[in-house]
């Protein structure tokens, strides 16, 4: 989405607003074009000409004018709301679906303080984009009347006072790139700035502890002094504004006095003098001093803060480059370029190989994983078991790209996660985490989210460029391959808006497994993403995912997950084994352990 788009398009969107906007700005400029023409004629028809009753008339029109624009000021103000609220909605919609995409596609938690964040610079955009249009559309009004004002006192006086007005926002317009962007780089650093004074904040005690007092003075410091020459040179540029306010809107005032003896000479009489000077002073010099001021800090602020939202709000797809877009830890993001994907090729199939993969969560922590070698073949349907903390989830977010390896590598269909971007990423694989993520919307929005708008990989249709009869087809068969037909019955059907706080775990797992299942992906992680469903409904679940084709591995929250799988992983912390129920029964003590001590409670039942 470009900048000059997104604001034309929320201009345009209704044009009857447009032009009840067009017609109330008639109404408040109307003291523009009243005001010089009425000191005139008061001076010279009335008070000058020994009439104070016409005089009086003239500036009760004056007042009347006045009246006529505080009237239009209130509708200008509401048909401005009408264009930028549903633009704040856009961009709120944009920075939420951006989140949301990005935390559904790779299974961490939706990212809620940026949502925060980028809500204020939304909240920012409104307002300026408020102020950028009331200015800019009461400049031009004002202008008009003003030079129709003086057009019919008398022309001659015009170049006088358009020359300079021309010159002062030309001077104006030259300054806005550099003040653009000396204000985006003011926002990076006060950023800067408040995150190390944050951090040492957090930490002062141990700062103090060990001493380092000196070394984090100087960080915060040389943040400080740089966020101070950044807001030096802005001032500075200041000064370009201040003088082109002084060349449009001052200097026409004293150009027109200066001609005075020559208007006079040639039959000007002192209320067509005063009445111009009322046009420059009175209409002109505030509207450009608004203009100058509002477009100088509104204007800058705006498409600096669009900016943002829409580079760290877009969805991955949208995004240039995949780093450009924020992640939930530093290490949970593939660094692969598009190019670099484009280079090795798309995952052929969607199996999985771990090729001595070690993973630490920080540089001098033990490993959670070491050195692990698994590889998991197409249609393969693998549980992981294990004691709570050994690393199943750790595991499972290696697989599917969110966690980089420290050493080793991690394959889906032969070509290295990293080397996949973004996109390619979530086409190849789905993640779905113990916490179910589900948005206000509707259900059929809610369900087909991972699937519409991509490219199909050769995997699953693409489900959002099916018919609707076809997309409806498939909507059925996964909501009642999943099993949760009588939930979406109860929702109201697809169409049926869905409130997430009404929803029970439970429901809310149903929900992401059958989005998961319309997924284009062929690999299928379930991260003990069936918890809060009960046995029966659990088993149902994985059997459809088992029966969807691809590659399933479940991360067991009941070993029953083990009995219905292919083979399974049994993680011990030393090292993990693989093989099927029985080998593993045979091999592996702590899985006949678990296994032993989950069927008690049955066997004492029995
Ligand atoms: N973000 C993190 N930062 C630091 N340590 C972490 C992080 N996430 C997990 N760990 C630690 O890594 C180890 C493995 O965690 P993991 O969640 O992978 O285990 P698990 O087997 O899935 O556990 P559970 O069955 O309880 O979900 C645990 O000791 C955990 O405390």
């Amino acid at each position: 989405m470009k900048i000059r788009e997104l604001l034309w398009g929320a201009a345009r969107r209704r044009p009857r607003n447009l032009v009840r906007l067009f017609g109330w700005s008639f109404a408040e400029a109307a003291p523009s074009f009243v005001s010089g023409q009425a000191i005139a004629h008061a001076l010279d028809d009335g008070f000058a000409a020994g009439r104070p009753v016409v005089g009086l008339g003239w500036l009760m029109l004056m007042a009347a004018a006045w009246l006529t624009a505080a009237i239009g000021a209130r509708q200008v103000l509401l048909a401005i709301a009408r264009i930028v609220e549903p633009f704040r909605d856009a961009l709120l919609r944009h920075v939420v679906a951006g989140t949301l995409h990005r935390s559904a596609t790779s299974g961490l938690r939706p990212d809620s303080a940026a949502v925060a964040r980028l809500s204020r610079q939304v909240e920012l955009a409104r307002d300026s984009f408020a102020a950028v249009i009331a200015v800019s559309r009461s400049f031009l009004f004002s202008v008009a009347g003003v030079v129709l004002g003086v057009l019919t006192l008398t022309g001659s006086v015009l170049p006088l006072v358009l020359l300079p007005l021309v010159a002062g926002l030309a001077l104006f317009s030259a300054s806005l790139p550099a003040m653009a962007r000396l204000q985006r780089r003011l926002i990076l650093a006060e950023e800067g700035t408040a995150s190390s004074v944050a951090s040492m904040v957090d930490a002062l005690r141990d700062v103090t502890a060990c001493g380092a007092q000196d070394r984090v003075e100087a960080v915060v410091g040389r943040d400080v002094a740089r966020q101070a020459g950044i807001a030096t040179a802005l001032a500075r540029l200041t000064a370009v504004r201040t003088l082109s306010l002084a060349v449009g809107g001052w200097l026409p005032i004293l150009l027109v006095l200066a001609a005075t003896p020559a208007l006079v000479r040639d039959g000007a009489t002192a209320g067509v003098v005063l009445g111009t000077l009322t046009y420059v002073a009175q209409s002109l010099t505030p509207a450009l001093g608004s203009l100058v001021q509002g477009v100088g800090v509104n204007g800058v602020r705006l498409v600096v803060a669009l900016e943002r939202i829409l580079k760290t709000g877009a969805r991955p797809a949208e995004t240039s480059s995949p780093e450009a877009t924020p992640t939930e830890t530093p290490t949970a993001t593939p660094t692969a370029t598009t190019a670099a994907a484009r280079r090795i090729g798309a995952p052929r199939g969607a199996s999985l190989w771990l090729r001595g993969v070690t993973f630490a969560y920080g540089p001098g922590a033990e490993p959670v994983v070491s050195e692990l070698t698994l590889s998991v073949p197409e249609g393969d349907h693998l549980a992981v078991v294990g004691p709570s903390g050994i690393g199943k989830s750790t595991v499972a977010a290696l697989a599917a790209g969110i966690l980089r390896p420290g050493d080793g590598q991690v394959l889906i269909g032969g070509v290295p996660v990293q080397a996949l971007g973004r996109a390619a990423l979530s086409r190849a694989r789905v993640l779905i985490p113990q916490e179910a993520y589900v948005f206000r919307g509707t259900l059929r929005e809610n369900l087909t989210y991972l699937a519409t708008g991509r490219s199909s990989s050769g995997g699953s249709p693409e489900i959002g460029s099916l018919p609707d009869p076809a997309l409806d087809r498939a909507l059925d068969r996964a909501v009642d391959a999943v099993g949760m037909a009588h939930l979406a019955e109860r929702i109201g059907g697809y169409e049926a808006p869905v409130d997430p706080s009404e929803l029970s775990s439970g429901e809310r797992q149903l929900i992401a497994l059958t989005r998961a299942y319309l997924s284009p992906a062929r690999l299928v992680l379930l991260d003990e993403a069936t918890c809060h469903l009960d046995p029966a409904a659990e088993a149902r679940a994985e059997e459809a995912f088992a029966a969807r084709g691809g590659t399933l591995i479940v991360i067991a929250h009941r070993l029953t997950s083990a009995l219905r799988a292919r083979r399974v992983l049994v993680m011990d912390g030393v090292r993990a084994r693989v093989g099927t129920h029985e080998e593993m029964i045979a091999g592996s003590p702590l899985y006949r352990d678990l296994m032993g001590r989950w069927e008690d409670p049955v066997a004492a039942g029995a």
